[in-house]
């Protein structure tokens, strides 16, 4: 059976959220996004870093860009890029043409609706009902791969509005290079030639996969979570939004809340530059949070090995006194293992609730 749309949910004009989007006590916002707002000064900060200078002829000026996004790396997993190159106008279309798809009425949008129960997950979706918890998330999304351009499925990706295609694409060819110019300034950081990360990525072969979440207005944002609290497994994951305020960082014990900064770029680290870097770097803990007032859109570029890439500590971060983090896994075996232990950290949630319910 589909699954119900959190858009149609949303319409239907319901004062209290259905249960199972009701979030575990321990999960729950402390505090909703309209308040967070307010103390969204107070605290440490997602770093954020302005790379205009990337490819100055002044040794210096990259040297310090480098220094930047490598420390911003390594402690927080996630920063937000100024002056990134791609233009203000590019973004503004992508927006536009991701917007127009979701205005689109619920029946054309189900035109496009994906099967992950089959593995098909390209295309309009929400997500599953886990058998484990049940428990979902405010949101749904549109999801297909970008890169590389010879493996797309067009079938998949949408024909409204016109413009969405090659707007879509002009967009992936950009974050394309932004991706070789962080994974050769994290490669220099490491020590190791520049290409060496990208290469162990599957260098022609890394893939892109893009992502829209459509977190609808949400009468109970403080019970609800539009993406639950995860690290990705890419390598590197860039995200834009429409500046309603959302994302949240696990930092030093606390969540912090992304500032919405006209015309960043958000750039997270992922598990497979962390595993490569044998921790080094860091796969930061995020999630999302909905809001009562306003939809909130993003665009999350995932970038991945491809799925039998064999990821783990390159030779170079390993030594007697830093022993290997990770075992080396394919990367469609990471993905596997990580849904699975996530299944199963929920399964031994909901029993223990029983358990405390029935005592
Ligand atoms: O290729 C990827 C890399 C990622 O890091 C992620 C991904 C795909 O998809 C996740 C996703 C997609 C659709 C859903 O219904 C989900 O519940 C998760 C995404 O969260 C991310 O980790
Ligand atoms: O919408 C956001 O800001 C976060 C999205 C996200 O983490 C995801 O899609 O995996």
């Amino acid at each position: 059976m589909a699954p119900a749309r959190v858009e149609s949910l949303a319409l239907s004009g319901l004062a209290a959220i259905p249960a199972e989007y009701v979030r575990p006590l321990e999960e729950r916002p402390t505090e909703c996004v309209l308040k967070v707002k307010r103390v969204e000064d107070e605290g440490p900060q997602i770093p954020v870093v302005d790379v205009a200078g990337w490819d100055s002829a002044d040794e210096e000026i990259k040297k310090e860009i480098r220094r930047q996004v490598a420390k911003a790396s390594r402690e927080w997993g996630v920063m937000q890029l100024l002056n990134h190159g791609i233009s203000e106008t590019l973004i503004e279309r992508l927006q536009a043409a991701g917007k127009a798809f979701f205005d689109l009425p619920v029946e054309e949008k189900e035109k496009y609706a994906n099967d992950h129960a089959a593995g098909k997950i390209a295309g309009y979706g929400s997500k599953l009902a886990n058998n484990a918890s049940g428990q979902l998330e405010w949101e749904d999304y549109y999801f297909h791969l970008l890169w590389p351009e010879q493996r797309r499925d067009m079938t998949t990706w949408p024909k409204h509005p016109q413009e969405y295609i090659d707007v879509t694409d002009a967009y992936g060819r950009e974050i394309r290079k932004l991706v070789t110019k962080i994974l050769g300034t994290l490669s220099s950081d490491l020590g190791v030639e520049e290409e060496r990360m990208e290469r162990v990525l599957g260098g022609e072969n890394l893939e892109m996969q893009l992502k829209i979440n459509y977190y609808p207005r949400c009468p109970q944002p403080e019970l609800a979570l539009g993406v639950e609290a995860h690290t990705d497994i890419s390598a590197l994951t860039f995200l834009l939004h429409n500046m309603v305020p959302g994302l949240q960082l696990f930092y030093e014990g606390k969540w912090v809340t992304a500032k919405c900064i006209p015309g960043a770029l958000i750039v997270h680290i992922g598990d497979q530059v962390e595993i490569l870097s044998n921790g080094k770097f860091t796969s930061g803990l995020h999630r999302g949070l909905v809001n009562k007032e306003k939809v909130r859109i993003s665009w999350a570029v995932f970038c991945d090995p491809p799925k039998d890439a064999l990821i783990g500590p390159m030779k170079e971060v390993v030594d007697e006194s830093n022993p290997p983090l990770f075992p080396a896994k394919t990367f469609k075996e990471h993905t596997d293992h990580k849904l699975f232990k996530k299944a199963q950290a929920q399964a031994e949630a909901q029993a223990a609730n029983k358990l405390n319910q029935s005592t």
